[in-house]
């Protein structure tokens, strides 16, 4: 879906300052329906890898890709026409400010020149499907921070891309508005079939969402790869450091990765419950599927976790 090949970008010297390389050397492949992480600090250049996807800027050397086209190569009409086809969301929402929910959820579609009736049609689908249905006419500077990025993805989904790009869009919330946006962001995901690419440098919001990852530092990619692979072994020390972090913060800086299907993973909610084991998921989830697998993170001792696999492996859980 998105091919970044070698793709290097420096910024022209300002104000007697020196160029400034950007990026450099990236090559990362995106498949269709991939929700992909892309993780660093700040200046690592996620930022303008984003731009690029989208053609706000052209790479210095190298190609990027987009659904089987150059986005660099294109002329100035097919460059718009993909664009539609790429939907944004941002840290700060970027909503006008003087119109109503509705009305910046209908901007796009008026730019793209829709017939105003079902502009009206596809904006109420819209709200309905971001539940803000109730608030249509509601001014953005009356809005809790989630229902404006609720805005902005209702405005980035109206003229139905295939890609939806997401530049640190959940960095302004706070942890239970964050969930929220990003189990809003996994729906539709599933219903649209549509490819997520987020940047940001949290690595919670990684785990929680994403499928794929990459982690960046001084505008190259220093690793990359599926989230469970990265979170159960990192290489590069930057993504070490990462995900040490990541469990530190939860609290759960002891323990081992266990790989566990869905039955498993309800003995050791059990298990969890009545022998007061923590336990957190790190990735995978439970959809119905034979083949549903979870990576699960049992904090303790190598010998607490070596009893917990004794006790999954050793029949029903106690009741
Ligand atoms: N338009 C520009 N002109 C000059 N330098 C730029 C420009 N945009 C970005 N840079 C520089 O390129 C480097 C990478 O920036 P970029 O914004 O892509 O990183 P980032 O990882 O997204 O960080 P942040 O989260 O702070 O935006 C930084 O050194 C930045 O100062």
């Amino acid at each position: 879906m998105i091919q970044i090949e070698k793709v290097s970008k420096t910024y022209p010297a300002r104000d007697k300052g020196p160029a400034v390389t950007a990026l450099d050397g990236v090559t990362l492949t995106v498949d269709r329906g991939d929700i992909f992480g892309i993780v660093g600090y700040s200046g690592a250049g996620k930022s303008t890898l984003l731009r690029l996807i989208n053609g706000l800027e052209s790479p210095t050397t190298g190609k990027v890709v987009v659904d089987g086209k150059e986005i660099s190569n294109l002329a100035e009409r097919e460059l718009r026409k993909a664009r539609l086809k790429i939907g944004m969301i941002f840290q700060h929402f970027h909503l006008l400010w003087s119109r109503t929910v509705r009305e910046n959820v209908a901007f796009p579609l008026e730019i793209a020149g829709v017939p105003k009736e079902e502009i009206r049609q596809r904006v109420d689908e819209l709200l309905q499907r971001v539940g803000l249905a109730e608030r249509a006419e509601a001014y953005p500077s009356q809005l809790s921070g989630g229902q404006k990025q609720r805005v902005g993805i209702a405005r980035a989904l109206a003229n139905q891309p295939d890609i939806l790009l997401c530049d640190e869009a959940t960095s302004a919330l706070d942890p239970e508005t964050t969930a929220s946006i990003l189990q809003l962001l996994k729906e539709i995901h599933r219903e649209m079939g549509i490819t997520l690419v987020l940047i940001t440098h949290e690595m919670s919001v990684v785990r929680q969402i994403c499928n794929k990852m990459a982690v960046m530092e001084n505008g190259q990619v220093v690793e990359s790869g599926t989230v469970e692979a990265i979170f159960s072994q990192p290489k590069h020390s930057l993504t070490k450091k990462f995900v040490q972090e990541l469990f530190a913060e939860t609290d759960d800086a002891s323990g081992e990765i266990i790989e566990l299907n869905p039955s498993e993973v309800v003995k050791l909610g059990k298990l969890a419950r009545e022998q007061g084991i923590h336990f957190s998921i790190i990735s995978g989830a439970i959809t119905g599927a034979q083949d549903d697998r979870v990576r699960v993170k049992v904090v303790g001792t190598a010998e607490q976790v070596q009893a917990v696999r004794n006790q999954l492996s050793g029949g029903e859980a106690p009741c």
